[in-house]
């Protein structure tokens, strides 16, 4: 990075210190870091997406609507690029002194062990051999001990130099949550005229191959399809039928490749518009199944630890309209103490656990290599 990294370090540390709701991230492809930093503890919280019409912000939505983890808006009062940041940046947030919270007990979590989740595998694919479902997305809980609330921004921006090409966050809203990420998928995107969402699944590890020699096998294209279709089904009950689809190609995430298909919409949409399109999408058969109630129900049953932001989605939002939503991938809740770290992949009745068990360690690969080097 740039010349005032400790800045921008000591500037991310002070909010996280001091107990402001913010925010930090980087946009694929830009290398420029965005902060937003609410002054005050008074957060918003939503249940739909289009009560927040007009505002400049960031939000940040769990997995499961129906858990007991709310829906948030982080507003940006004080906005500014990292590039931006200076040594005399801090006194800016010094005027407003955020009462502490009683001390609560410190969180902890629980890694899940490699047999349970090659038991839950197990009990997955019966039920997809069954023909009670088509595809469930099984996740587990990493945990790194060691690390915690003083490694975050050190691993964030990390994260930020290493991945360009990923949406890559740092999260803080008080009594909910530290998270950071690298994100490789977008939920939903619009900028101008131009609307953006993909499917993406299908994981393998990309080696010292190039990547047009990657080729894949029947299960990941087919793993990869139940998303497209799902998508299609979407955009069409959206009578959204005007838009460029380009794929599955390869995509590249860090140390594994992707199978990705881009959809391009054409037409500006209103803010209510991309809001309902996001509330149908939220949560796509990448990260939940096929069919969805079905897949989220089974992932209640079975999964024994709480998602909760993981695989939901978060981004900016802006009062032109413009939204960046990402899905909270490839990212982990930051603890005082620990790190957790999510993974997950796509069980089909053609699934062999030890092989998906690999995937899962692959995933946890792209944070671990960057947040450890
Ligand atoms: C669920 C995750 O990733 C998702 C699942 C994938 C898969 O099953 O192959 C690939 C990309 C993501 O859509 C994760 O990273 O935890």
């Amino acid at each position: 990075m740039v010349e005032n990294r400790n800045d921008v370090s000591s500037f991310l540390s002070y909010c996280l210190q001091n107990n402001f709701p913010f925010f930090a991230y980087q946009l694929p492809e830009t290398g420029r870091i965005q902060i937003g930093v609410q002054t005050d503890l008074d957060l918003k919280d939503y249940q739909v997406l289009s009560e927040l019409d007009a505002v400049n912000g960031f939000v940040f939505s769990p997995f499961d609507s129906e858990s007991r983890h709310k829906s948030w808006l982080i507003r940006s009062d004080i906005s500014l690029q990292a590039s931006e940041i200076k040594s005399n940046s801090i006194p800016l947030l010094e005027a407003y002194q955020l009462k502490k919270e009683e001390e609560l007990p410190k969180e902890v979590m629980l890694e899940s062990a490699s047999t349970l989740y090659f038991n839950q595998v197990t009990e997955m694919i019966k039920d997809l051999k069954n023909g009670k479902l088509n595809k469930v997305i099984l996740s587990r809980v990493q945990i790194l001990e060691g690390m915690g609330l003083n490694d975050a921004v050190e691993s964030f921006l990390k994260l930020s130099e290493a991945y360009h090409s990923a949406f890559v966050f740092l999260v803080a809203i008080p009594n909910v949550g530290t998270w950071i990420g690298a994100s490789p998928e977008t939920l939903l995107s619009s900028k101008n005229s131009e609307v953006e969402t993909v499917a993406l699944a299908g994981t393998q590890k990309l080696s010292d191959r190039l990547m047009s020699q990657v080729k894949w096998e029947d299960k990941d294209v087919k793993e990869q399809a139940f998303v497209s279709s799902y998508i299609e089904e979407v955009l069409a009950q959206h009578n959204v039928r005007d838009y460029k689809r380009t794929g599955p190609v390869s995509s590249q995430a860090g140390n594994v490749v992707h199978l990705k298909t881009t959809y391009l919409l054409s037409g500006k949409m209103s803010f209510p518009q991309l809001s309902s399109l996001v509330q149908d999408l939220h949560p796509t058969p990448a990260v939940c199944g096929l069919p969805k109630i079905k897949a989220l129900e089974l992932i209640r049953e079975v999964e024994q630890h709480d998602r909760e932001y993981y695989a939901g989605y978060l981004g900016p939002i802006e009062s032109n309209g413009s939204i960046s939503l990402f899905v909270n991938l490839r990212s982990m809740k930051v603890l005082e103490n620990q790190m957790a770290l999510f993974v997950g992949g796509g069980i089909t009745a053609d699934s062999l656990p030890d092989k998906e068990w690999e995937e899962t360690c692959l995933k946890a690969q792209t944070l671990l290599n960057v947040i450890r080097s």
